[in-house]
């Protein structure tokens, strides 16, 4: 038999086997941990640099605190692989991502060891307070751990978290990982701030740790002169700013090394206190990744690799993705309008707009994860005549929707919005499902909201969003390569609310808006071999909607399909309003809105999570037979 490449962390399946474990035999769990990790993700693909940067932070915490009773909270959860290993899910752990297997992210139905779920970012501190602060009042005694990322630490969340905590009583651990890294490269005064602490402090040993922390844990009584003489000394000597926010600041450490890491954790455990405490510790992003060569941000995220070569097996692609058809056409509207300027949100090459910062760099803007700032500092823009595109994923625009109600809708201001990843998006999951901006963004009123086809309609979306000067605008388009069509040099602006018939036919109408088109042609083929002849028309507008055309569509068919990639009360919502309204359902037409099901899809391919949505075309065909009155077999046989 093969003798195991991991012999120590195959004596590991629960946390509680690396209790008795001495230092030096830690470090090869950490090792064995390490090389686990990466064989694993070289099978499925995903998110590899950040948990890497956490294989000994992992192994500490598992060591130090009683998991799953003391709560450790992982930000976002992409780095959690290894905190999947070695919480008894390392038999599933090359599922991860997969149909059926591991999510990515850390999930509470998955494991009890998962207090709380994330995927979106910044959402620890908070949640790891709600969790003490609910301790406290049961008289319950366990420690909360909340492990939050340098990128994570510049949303608007982490601050209003760290908010309350340092206003409060109840003991809460929040460890700042600083990698000096976001997915790309950090940015702004915070990620200038944590630098500097860094390089004017070497790290701190345990010693000196010990002593700070024996100085600033107060009783009870003392607190309140011991935080008065907290602030002074900030004042004084320069104390770092969470100290000024209430937080006992620890560090900097370094987060590779387990003699220094253990015992830290061991004191912050082992010393009662009251009140946050921030431990900082350094790691590096990717540490350990056998092809040092790539850059740190090509190891956030990969795809499977060969574990000898390192080469990623990615499917070759037929077609320019989206993501570039947008960025090439937004540069191309830039080229000849110095009012166009570009926001992103941390995204920049998901986004495509590190394209369009090579080309103007004074004119794009990476505002770190903040989407609510993103969007009202666009607004902030188009008040003074500039032409801001905030490109924003779908799944995270959610996170800026008062202001993009309160701050754009409200004041009719020109914001565009560039909707990336809308739909279904595959081994990410139900958290960054593009489901819901066409009926968080369809019920508002003024905004104009588009969906392509393809990727020459982008092209013309774009440029129809950059001629829209007289309120908020929105393209939306989904993950992933386009449909292979010829790209025109130039967009020109599309008339606003029109769409267009693609097809023909006379018993059965689909109307589809966005990235459900090609399904949609395939359906139409499939019917009419079954005898029944099919138009097939693009929506383009989700708003306003092309109403000629609904009414065209509505009279000429005995039955109306709307399809598109999105939830409940979207596109189709818009349809059967206006067909109400008009009193067009009164006179027998069958419609049959074709939206994403009202439930929340696992991460799967897209092509699998469409057809269980039952958006594929074999689910269309199936709709508009049973729209019909007929069954397959019956048309079959006609
Ligand atoms: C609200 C939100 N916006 C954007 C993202 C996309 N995203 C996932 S991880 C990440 C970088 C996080 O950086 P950091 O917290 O420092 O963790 P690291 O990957 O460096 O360990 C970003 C931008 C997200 N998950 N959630
Ligand atoms: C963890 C996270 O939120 C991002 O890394 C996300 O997984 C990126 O998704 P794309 O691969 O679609 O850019
Ligand atoms: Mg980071």
């Amino acid at each position: 038999m093969a003798e195991s490449k991991t012999p120590l962390l195959d004596t590991v399946r629960l946390p509680a086997d690396l209790k008795d474990l001495e230092v030096a035999d830690l470090k090869q769990v950490a090792d064995e941990l390490r090389r686990e990790t990466i064989d694993a993700v070289s099978v499925t693909g995903g998110h590899l640099g950040a948990g890497l940067g956490v294989v000994e932070l992992t192994v500490a915490l598992h060591h130090v605190f009683d998991t799953p009773r003391d709560k450790v909270i992982w930000d976002v959860g992409h780095q959690a692989y290894p905190h999947k290993i070695l919480t008894g899910r390392r038999d599933r752990i090359r599922t991860l991502r997969q149909g059926g297997g591991l999510s990515g992210f850390t999930r509470r139905s998955e494991s009890e060891y998962d207090p709380f779920g994330a995927a979106h970012s910044s959402t620890s501190i908070s949640a790891g307070l709600g969790m003490a602060v609910a301790r406290d009042l049961k008289g319950e005694k366990f420690n909360v751990v909340a492990v939050i990322g340098d990128g994570a630490m510049s949303a608007g969340m982490a601050y209003e978290a760290m908010n309350n905590a340092g206003s409060s009583d109840s003991r809460l651990i929040v460890i700042l990982n600083d990698n000096d890294m976001s997915i790309a490269p950090a940015v702004g005064a915070m990620s200038a701030y944590l630098s500097q602490i860094v390089s004017s402090r070497s790290y701190r040993s345990f010693r000196h740790i010990a002593k700070q922390v024996a100085q600033h844990l107060p009783k009870p009584l003392e607190r309140t002169a011991k935080r008065a003489e907290e602030f002074a000394r900030g004042l004084v000597t320069g104390g770092t700013l969470f100290e000024e926010l209430g937080f006992l600041y620890v560090g900097p450490v370094d987060g590779h090394n387990l003699d220094h890491l253990l015992p830290v954790l061991k004191n912050l455990r082992d010393t009662p206190g009251d009140g946050p405490v921030l431990l900082h510790v350094v790691t590096e992003k990717g540490r350990g990744h056998p092809f040092p060569e790539a850059s740190a941000e090509k190891y956030h995220a990969v795809a499977k690799f060969d574990l000898v070569t390192g080469a990623q097996s990615k499917p070759k692609a037929n077609a320019p993705s989206y993501t570039h058809v947008f960025a090439e056409s937004l540069i191309a509207e830039a080229e000849s309008d110095e009012r166009i300027v570009a926001i992103t949100a941390a995204m920049p090459s998901g986004t495509g707009l590190d394209r369009f910062a090579r080309r103007f760099p004074e004119r794009s803007f990476d505002v770190g994860i903040a989407e609510q700032h993103a969007v009202t500092f666009a607004a902030g823009m188009a008040t003074e005549g500039m032409k801001p595109f905030c490109a924003i994923y779908s799944t995270f625009l959610q996170r800026g929707y008062d202001q993009v109600v309160h701050d754009v809708a409200i004041q009719g201001l020109p914001v565009r919005f560039a909707i990336d990843r809308a739909g279904l998006v595959g081994a990410d999951g139900a958290t960054h499902a593009g489901a819901y901006d066409l009926a968080y963004l369809g019920c508002l009123p003024g905004f104009v909201i588009m969906a392509p086809s393809d990727e020459a309609e982008l092209v013309h979306m774009v440029a129809t969003a950059a001629a829209i000067d007289d309120g908020p605008s929105a393209v939306r388009y989904p993950r992933g390569e386009g449909v292979g069509v010829e790209l025109p040099a130039r967009g020109t602006p599309l008339e606003i609310g029109r769409g267009r018939i693609v097809r023909e036919g006379s018993s059965v109408a689909l109307l589809s808006l966005g990235g459900r088109m090609q399904e949609c042609l395939k359906a139409a083929d499939e019917l009419a071999a079954r005898g029944l002849s099919t138009t097939v028309a693009d929506a383009r507008f989700a708003k306003p909607i092309d109403t000629d055309l609904v009414r065209r569509l509505a009279a000429e068919h005995a039955v109306l399909i709307t399809v598109e990639e999105g939830a409940v009360g979207g596109f189709a919502a818009q349809v059967l309003q206006y067909l109400a309204s008009e009193g067009l359902l009164d006179r027998g037409l069958v419609v049959r809105p074709m939206t994403l099901p009202d439930r929340f899809i696992d991460h799967d391919k897209p092509e699998v999570q469409y057809a269980r949505a039952g958006l594929d075309a074999a689910g269309i065909v199936a709709t508009a037979l049973t729209a019909l009155g007929k069954d397959a077999e019956t048309v079959a046989r006609a």
